[in-house]
């Protein structure tokens, strides 16, 4: 999967996709928070995307206090936003839905 930085139509277009995430630092990450009723349901979810993360080699950069976690998606290797932050995104989207 590209690890190359998306060009600006590009990305606008995967960001549509993704209304929960918002861009940050000058289009060179993609960030949402996640909030879950206790400490377990924050860190079974932790859990299942890193799991998730280590099979894609593609890690997401995190925070949790309590039932809060707070995600942040960037390409080190690319200095910038990837395809790669956006299938992540999505499959991070897909563990919080269920
Ligand atoms: C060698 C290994 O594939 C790289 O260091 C991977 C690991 N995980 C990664 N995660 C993220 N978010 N960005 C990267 O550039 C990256 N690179």
């Amino acid at each position: 999967m590209a690890r190359e930085k998306l060009a600006q139509d590009v990305l606008e277009a995967a960001l549509k996709e993704r209304p929960d995430w918002k861009m940050t630092d000058d289009g060179k990450a993609i960030e949402r928070r996640f909030v879950f009723r206790n400490f377990s349901e924050a860190f079974a979810f932790m859990t299942r995307v890193a799991l998730k993360a280590e099979k894609m080699d593609h890690h997401p950069e995190w925070s949790n206090v309590y039932k809060t976690v707070d995600i942040r998606l960037t390409t080190h290797d690319a200095g910038g936003l990837t395809e790669l932050d956006f299938v992540l995104a999505r499959r991070i989207d897909a563990i919080f839905g269920g």
